[in-house]
């Protein structure tokens, strides 16, 4: 087992937008953020992200040979243009998430990149917290918890993430660690940019509606964004966890719209899940603190922060980098696997007790 000092860890994440890879160096104890190192993006190409496409909703069996190649060496060309790293966490990509069900799973061969890189790879994170009766989903939260403290936050604040699917935790910073019962409450808020995505590149070709150019020009029709609040999800008590297209009937909800009133109201729908969402927190957070693609797309974040009590900044407000927090928390939740620390605990994905993640592989 890793001893408690800090090292130099490399994480990298393929979201469930499917556009790239994203790598980043942490220096940590998986405790506390020591140092942020380089990060960096490497894109999949139109026909790498076709063969990930094809086969999103796949469980492990025959047929996934040709994703798993474009995984395999997308990440090994990521990872290999970083030095120094002591330990690898690889998130992998998800194809598939029905935690009650089938389980999740992310695509990746942990053991073949930890030989091609000579570095220890810790990855397969989700699986052992589902196996105990939780989420799988999402784990950044204990990298958050260390995120508001690295800040030196003093009181409740929130983290949201938006990415294909969004997810939001509250941290308590004055407590000692992100296990303790009341530190954190994490979960899915719902679709963010996705179905978003799905609706531009079914209208327009496009995408994504970048920087919301054309849902500022549209109307949030209110009766469809109605219908969509009343999904059960938003009823059910945290924690709780999404597949990336669990929300696709959305695009029904705005089929007889026009391009821009369907982009505003899918935007208004990202929004309004997160509003719901924060009606679920112990108590109202100070701010809230917003990572992931989302957070680029300014339709968006003035309908959060209409739509809120609390200041909404993107994370660079603090310091931190939005575009690699992800990434980082893997790099960081790799060090905790590895030195036998739990990566998520009952608040977080509704796991039985505070469990580690991930399988380690040496080369
Ligand atoms: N300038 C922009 N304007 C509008 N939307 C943007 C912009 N930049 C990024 N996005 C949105 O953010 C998405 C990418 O977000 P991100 O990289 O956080 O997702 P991800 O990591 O793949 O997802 P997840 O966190 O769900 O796994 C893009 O697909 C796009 O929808
Ligand atoms: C099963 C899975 O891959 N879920 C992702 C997805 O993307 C956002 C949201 O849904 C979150 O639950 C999770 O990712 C982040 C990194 C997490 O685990 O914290």
């Amino acid at each position: 087992m890793l001893g408690s000092g800090a090292i130099w860890a490399l994480g990298a994440m393929s979201g469930t937008s499917l556009d790239g890879v994203d790598t980043a160096m942490l220096r940590t104890d998986g405790e506390t953020i020591a140092d942020f190192g380089p990060s960096d993006y490497r894109p999949y190409s139109e026909a790498e992200r076709a063969e990930l496409r094809a086969v999103l909703g796949r469980w492990p069996g025959p047929g996934l040979e040709a994703a798993l190649e474009v995984i395999q060496s997308a990440h090994i060309e990521a990872l290999s243009g970083h030095e120094g790293a002591e330990l690898m966490g690889f998130h992998g990509q998800t194809l598939a998430h029905d935690p009650h069900g089938r389980g999740t799973h992310q695509l990746g061969d942990g053991d073949a990149l930890a030989q091609a890189l000579g570095v220890p790879v810790v990855w397969d994170f989700r699986s052992n917290d589902v196996r105990l009766g939780g989420e799988g989903a999402p784990l950044a939260p204990f990298y958050h918890f260390a995120c508001a403290k690295w800040i030196g936050a003093d009181a409740p604040l929130a983290f949201l993430n938006l990415g294909g699917v969004g997810n939001l935790t509250w941290v308590d910073p004055r407590h000692a660690a992100p296990e303790e019962p009341g530190a954190l409450l994490a979960f899915d808020t719902g679709p963010a940019n996705a179905p978003l995505n799905d609706l531009m590149a079914e209208r327009r070709g496009l995408d994504c509606d970048r920087d919301g150019a054309l849902a500022a020009t549209g109307q949030v029709v209110d009766g469809a964004l109605e219908l969509f609040l009343d999904e059960g999800y938003f009823l059910k008590m945290p924690p709780k966890s999404l597949d990336r297209d669990d929300f696709s009937l959305m695009l029904d909800l705005v089929r007889e719209l026009d391009d821009a009133d369907a982009a505003a109201t899918m935007t208004a729908m990202a929004a309004a899940a997160v509003m719901r969402g924060i009606e679920h927190c112990p108590s109202p957070p100070a701010r809230l603190l917003v990572t992931g693609g989302g957070r680029h797309n300014p339709v968006m974040m003035a309908m959060l922060a209409a739509g809120l009590d609390c200041p909404v900044e993107p994370v660079e407000a603090v310091g931190l980098d939005g575009d690699m927090l992800e990434a980082q928390a893997f790099a960081f939740l790799a060090v905790r696997a590895a030195r036998g620390l739990p990566t998520s605990c009952p608040s977080t994905t509704g796991v039985r007790a505070a469990v580690g993640g991930g399988q380690i592989s040496r080369p």
